[in-house]
């Protein structure tokens, strides 16, 4: 990277994700969970900004046109005592609107790339613009006759009747905060595609290729970092995993690997985060078991959106309560529960159709003794409705509330055919109708795929010109 390089323009997708099975257990090294990548991803593209010659700007600037008031500019500095990259946001008009995981993980990956490039004896950071296109299932989409719409701005979507090959990414006409998230794990996805396309961005590919599995432990560590860093809490991380391995029988990091990273800013977090993402000396002790999941031909995993009440806060901070306060027989339910979701994982790695709903009735009745044991909701009673009566949809083997449960997804294992996806539809308008709430089937389906490079074509229109 010398004065005089052109960093490439590069594209990477990060899929979002569902945890079938393993809600509340993965928080804890001894058990795992069953990880389902999807097919919606965060796409990002990161290219450089053009200054005019003898202008020196540490700039860096990302912004989702999908969304109203979504531009996010930085400055960048080096700080004292390798205290790596900071970044402070710039003002645009007359609104300060942070984003905080943009933020964090700006900071971390440019301290990675300056840590990195030092090494190479050259350690310009260039100005770079990076664009985030998120596919349409990470939100609901807004009721009819509002003005969402599936163009890219700039684009006479009236005079035109060809879909716009972006008509993929539809435009929000509201800010990223009023977003109705649909749970996929958005931020996880973001921190992922904004990591890869920056050090794909500025790294030479000896450093940092993302289709190579060196690649992706790179990545998956300075991502798993700026992922907690931002949310300010350590979870199990199943979602970056996700983000960066795609599908997987996840069993998390210690805690403590993150434990004395310390603050940007703070003397020598250079060289602490360096030997973090390197893993030198060897810390990480995560497991990301691509082998243990499949799913049999044929067979889809299925997301719906559920509308039908308040999403309780604090679910998992209760669920551990008790555990804590009931050692012994959680242990038994955890250790029993484990032992189902692992037969879960088999029965669809080995193609067993046959033998899905029983695998999922035995979870589910253990996650229900777990709710009502701690007295969290985690599949509701509405839920258990819901699930019991769309397994008599032909097609539909069964059905799970997914992660931590609650009141707002279910995750189906159906057939694979559009005849099994019209059935399931009308039978959601009519349970909608019926019961006076909103559950919807989302487009997305499990797949196996992690992280991507994309082709720049699939972004035509939405990339600008700098
Ligand atoms: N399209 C996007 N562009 C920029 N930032 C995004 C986008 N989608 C999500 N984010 C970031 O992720 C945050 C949402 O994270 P979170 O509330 O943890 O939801 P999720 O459960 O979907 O991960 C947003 O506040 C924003 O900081
Ligand atoms: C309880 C959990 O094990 C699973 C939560 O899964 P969700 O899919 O519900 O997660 P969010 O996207 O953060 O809402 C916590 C964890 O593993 O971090």
């Amino acid at each position: 990277m010398d004065g005089d390089s052109v960093n490439p323009t590069v594209a990477v997708s990060a899929p979002g994700k569902v945890l079938l099975a393993g809600g509340y257990l993965v928080l804890d090294r001894a058990y795992n969970g069953l990880v389902f990548g999807l097919s919606a991803r965060i796409n990002a593209i990161a290219q450089e900004i053009h200054t005019v010659p003898g202008v020196q700007l540490s700039e860096v600037v990302v912004e989702s046109p999908q969304f109203l008031e979504a531009q996010w500019r930085y400055g960048y500095r080096l700080a004292h005592d390798d205290g790596g990259i900071k970044v402070t946001q710039l003002q645009i008009g007359s609104e300060m609107n942070p984003n905080p995981f943009v933020e964090t993980t700006l900071s971390y990956v440019l301290t990675y790339i300056y840590r990195t490039s030092y090494r190479r004896r050259s350690h310009s950071i260039k100005p770079c613009r990076v664009i985030i296109l998120a596919d349409n299932d990470y939100y609901s989409q807004a009721a009819p006759g509002s003005k969402t719409s599936t163009t890219p701005p700039g684009s006479s979507s009236s005079s035109s009747t060809t879909p716009q090959p972006t008509a993929r990414f539809a435009s929000f006409p509201v800010p990223l905060t009023k977003a109705h998230k649909t749970g996929l794990g958005s931020s996880a996805a973001l921190v992922t595609s904004l990591t890869a396309a920056l050090l794909a961005h500025y790294l030479s590919p000896d450093d940092f290729d993302a289709s190579t599995d060196e690649g992706r432990v790179i990545l998956h560590n300075l991502a798993q970092a700026a992922h907690c860093a931002a949310q300010g809490k350590v979870g199990s991380g199943f979602d970056v995993a996700a983000a960066v391995w795609g599908s997987c029988l996840y069993r998390r990091f210690s805690p403590g690997v993150l434990a004395g990273l310390g603050e940007v800013g703070s003397r020598a977090f250079g060289s602490r985060l360096e030997e973090l993402v390197l893993n030198d000396p060897p810390v990480w002790d995560v497991d990301i078991g691509k082998g243990g999941v499949n799913l049999p031909a044929g067979v889809a995993v299925r997301m719906c959106d559920v509308d039908c009440g308040s999403q309780t806060v604090g679910m998992v901070k209760q669920v551990l309560k008790w555990r804590e306060e009931h050692a012994e027989s959680a242990k038994k339910l955890w250790d029993e529960l484990q032992r189902r979701n692992e037969g879960l994982a088999a029965v669809l790695k080995e193609g067993r159709n046959q033998d899905i709903r029983a695998a999922v009735a035995g979870i589910r009745e253990l996650v229900r003794k777990m709710g009502a044991e701690s007295g969290v909701p985690i599949e509701p009673e509405n839920q258990t409705e819901l699930l019991d009566a769309l397994e008599g949809v032909e097609g539909v083997y069964g059905g799970v509330v997914p992660g931590a449960g609650g009141f707002d997804a279910l995750a189906l294992l159906v057939k694979d055919d559009q005849a099994t996806t019209s059935r399931l539809e009308e039978f959601l308008v009519k349970w909608s109708k019926e019961k006076g709430g909103r559950v919807s089937l989302l487009g997305v389906k499990g797949e196996m795929e992690g992280v991507k490079l994309e082709d720049l074509q699939h972004y035509q229109g939405w990339i600008t010109e700098t």
